[in-house]
């Protein structure tokens, strides 16, 4: 399991293990530097060769061609050149030690300090000062920044200590360098790509957003920043680096420290975490079906279709409710929409139902445990009524789509009957009908850190609702009133571009609805649904349309090692 911690969060634990005498910072910060060459060289396995020079020795300088360094001979005999951009706090500390550990390998490394020298924290001061015993540093200035040619950059300006809009100065050079497709060979981030804040994945420049990185090394655990947002299109490839902080319990100066910031999470990990990160292990363990057991154990979901036209998306719904194993999926559809229904259901059975007073009467059978509106339902005057009688009748519910826009200016009325047994699953946009005051803090511009996030949103949200908020986009966020969240990331090796496409968001209800009808509670339906989409997404691949999502539900329990 994935913990996502906030900056604060991390420094509260780094604190706590110093204080407890179990490591110092300087030990730290060398750990720190020795996990970014490791991962570049995981990262960039061409790069690594020993070139066989000693400290204080540099290579041959390599000649850059006019396609820039990508063009240049790598491996074998060829020199390496690093430029190591380093700022005015602990991340530039890092940076020393990176610059260091490529110098004694052999490299030719260029350092620039952004700020004075005599102003750097002291286990930052002490590694400039072992560079400068075998190398230069050049004093920051834009424009020859903006000239430097290299096979690696390295970007330890601003990491966790970022609270503010880094200059022009800094970022102007950094854009040009990848604008002009230098860095394009390899740019990688200690800790967190300059100008990025951590704690909600939001660049904090207007003009220059943040560093454009290839790759991002962090430590210890990410940080909620790296996973939302614009935070992974900025981070490129993530890798978290072991420095020494696992695996053991800081006491209770961490826990308290950590407990202050933020809620207990019972039972996963230690003490309180904002965020856990969607993991196979996450997902519930409860989805496989038993030998002696019949269909009405495993619950009977009701998905409300739109009219005549506008049936397709519940179908989609119920198709997802029926494939993650609800025991029986029936589709309420009014009378307009019965023979389009009826056309292509065949192991989900179909109901007429029109109008709030038959929902009524239908939900008297109490087999029927979930209920989904939302997809196709439509915005016409009596759908409210259709929302209202579902939740008063207190089924599990699942409230999706038009069953949201329904509410928009008056969603107090909505959050008056919600209640813990639902799940809600907004988009941006309706996420924006809802809570538009959230949305409009989450949207505002934002320029000193740590910036409200989607993250912060949706907990809020979910305390406002009453009910589990699933917000969704490639991080996708899940939030339950108690406070417990978490982020289904479809970014870096779990990116699915493919599930931007019509529908896929109405088969996730639909299988958020069957886990609920089997039993599952609200979030851990909401997770495990979230999970499971993307990785149908994965599964499938390109080419992908919102039918193909629940067919791929088998293979996917299948790798899951569910039966
Ligand atoms: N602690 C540990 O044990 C370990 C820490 N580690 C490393 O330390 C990093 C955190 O270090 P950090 O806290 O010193 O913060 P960092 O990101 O270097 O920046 C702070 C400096 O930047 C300045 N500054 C900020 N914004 C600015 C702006 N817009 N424009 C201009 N200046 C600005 C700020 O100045 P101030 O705001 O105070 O004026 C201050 O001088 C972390 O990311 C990781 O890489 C690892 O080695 C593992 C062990
Ligand atoms: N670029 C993307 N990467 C991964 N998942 C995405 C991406 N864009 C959208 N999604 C997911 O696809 C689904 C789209 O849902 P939604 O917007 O409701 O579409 P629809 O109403 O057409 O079903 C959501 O689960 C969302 O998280
Ligand atoms: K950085």
């Amino acid at each position: 399991m994935t913990e996502l911690l906030t900056a604060a969060q991390m420094r509260a634990i780094e604190q706590a293990a110093i204080a407890a005498g179990e490591v110092t910072g300087l030990e730290l910060m060398e750990r720190a530097g020795q996990g970014v060459v490791a991962a570049i060289f995981e990262q960039w396995p061409e790069l690594d060769a020993d070139l066989g020079c000693q400290a204080g020795e540099a290579a041959p300088r390599p000649q850059v061609s006019p396609r820039g360094i990508s063009g240049q001979k790598m491996g074998g005999e060829a020199s390496r050149r690093a430029v190591v951009l380093c700022g005015p706090g602990n991340n530039g500390g890092d940076g020393f030690v990176v610059a260091r550990l490529l110098k004694e390998r052999g490299w030719d490394v260029e350092v620039f300090l952004y700020g004075p020298p005599d102003r750097l924290p002291p286990d930052a001061k002490v590694n400039y000062e072992r560079w400068r015993a075998i190398g230069r540093v050049i004093e920051w200035t834009a424009q020859q920044v903006g000239e430097e040619a290299a096979d690696l950059f390295v970007d330890a300006i601003f990491g966790a200590g970022l609270k503010r809009a880094p200059a022009c100065e800094i970022l102007e050079p950094l854009t040009k360098l990848y604008t002009e497709g230098k860095t394009f060979a390899r740019m990688v981030a200690i800790d967190a790509p300059t100008g990025l804040c951590m704690d909600s994945g939001r660049a904090l420049c207007p003009e220059f957003g943040a560093v454009w990185s290839w790759l991002t090394v962090t430590f210890h655990r990410p940080r909620i920043g790296h996973f939302i947002d614009e935070g992974p299109s900025y981070c490129g490839a993530m890798r978290t680096v072991d420095i020494g902080l696992g695996g053991h319990d800081w006491g209770e100066a961490a826990r308290q420290a950590v407990a202050d910031l933020h809620r207990l999470e019972k039972g996963r990990g230690m003490g309180r975490v904002v965020a856990t990160l969607m993991s196979p292990e996450l997902v519930s363990p409860y989805l496989g079906k038993e030998t002696d057991e019949h269909k009405y154990t495993y619950g009977h979901a009701l998905v409300l279709s739109g009219g005549h036209g506008r049936s397709g998306a519940a179908r989609l719904a119920a198709r997802g409710a029926l494939r993650i194993g609800a025991g029986l999926v029936t589709v309420g559809a009014p009378r307009a929409a019965m023979i389009e229904n009826a056309c292509q259901l065949t192991a989900i059975m179909l109901r007429q139902m029109d109008g709030a007073d038959e929902l009524r009467t239908l939900l008297q059978d109490s087999r029927l445990n979930a209920v989904c509106l939302g997809p196709g339902l439509g915005l016409d005057a009596d759908r409210e009524g259709l929302v209202l009688e579902a939740l008063q009748a207190n089924r599990a519910t699942v409230l999706d789509a038009d069953a949201l826009t329904q509410f928009e200016d008056r969603a107090e009325a909505l959050f008056e009957v919600l209640h813990e047994n639902c799940v809600i699953t907004p988009h941006g946009g309706e996420f924006a009908r809802l809570f538009p005051d959230l949305a409009e803090k989450l949207n505002a511009p934002a320029t000193t850190g740590p910036v409200y996030s989607k993250v912060d949103a949706t907990r809020e949200a979910a305390k406002r609702a009453g009910c589990v908020v699933l917000f969704k986009g490639p991080d996708t966020v899940i939030a339950a009133p108690n406070g417990l969240c978490s982020v289904n990331s479809a970014h870096y090796d779990r990116s699915a571009p493919w599930l931007a496409t019509a529908g896929s968001g109405d088969v996730l209800a639909g299988v958020i609805t069957g886990l609920m009808a089997r039993g599952l509670d609200p979030m851990q339906a909401a997770e495990t649904a979230a999970y499971i989409h993307v990785e149908c997404a994965l599964n499938f691949g390109p080419g992908l349309i919102a039918e193909d999502l629940p067919e791929q539900i088998p293979a996917v329990l299948r790798k899951l090692d569910i039966f």
